[in-house]
């Protein structure tokens, strides 16, 4: 699926179906918390192979129990696109699930 810009609204109407996320530089974010480090790094296992089949990447940053992640799109200028968040709806699907 082609990546397409939102708009400002449109990522505010996104962000009210994303718990915890926030926009910060441009790029969506969230510190997600996880019991252990193997709990981290197993939530970052499964979104990474959703990631590999979406051909969309996150940024993220892991220290022990905790994952950073960022999401924005390269390809179209580092701006948040449809892609990124169907990327956090993903992470958020796993991380309860
Ligand atoms: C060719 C390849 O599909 C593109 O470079 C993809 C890979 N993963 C990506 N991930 C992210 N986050 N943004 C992109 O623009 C992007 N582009």
């Amino acid at each position: 699926m082609a990546a397409q810009k939102l708009s400002e609204a449109e990522v505010i109407q996104a962000l009210a179906t994303l718990p915890g996320w926030t926009v910060n530089d441009g790029k969506l974010y969230k510190e997600f918390k996880f019991n252990s480090f193997p709990a981290a790094l197993g939530w970052m296992v499964t979104v990474g192979v959703h990631a590999e089949t979406m051909g969309h990447h996150p940024e993220w940053f892991n220290v022990y129990s905790t994952v950073q992640v960022n999401l924005a799109t390269h390809d179209i200028g580092n701006v948040i696109s449809n892609l990124d968040v169907e990327l956090a709806k993903k992470m958020e699907e796993v991380y309860s699930s």
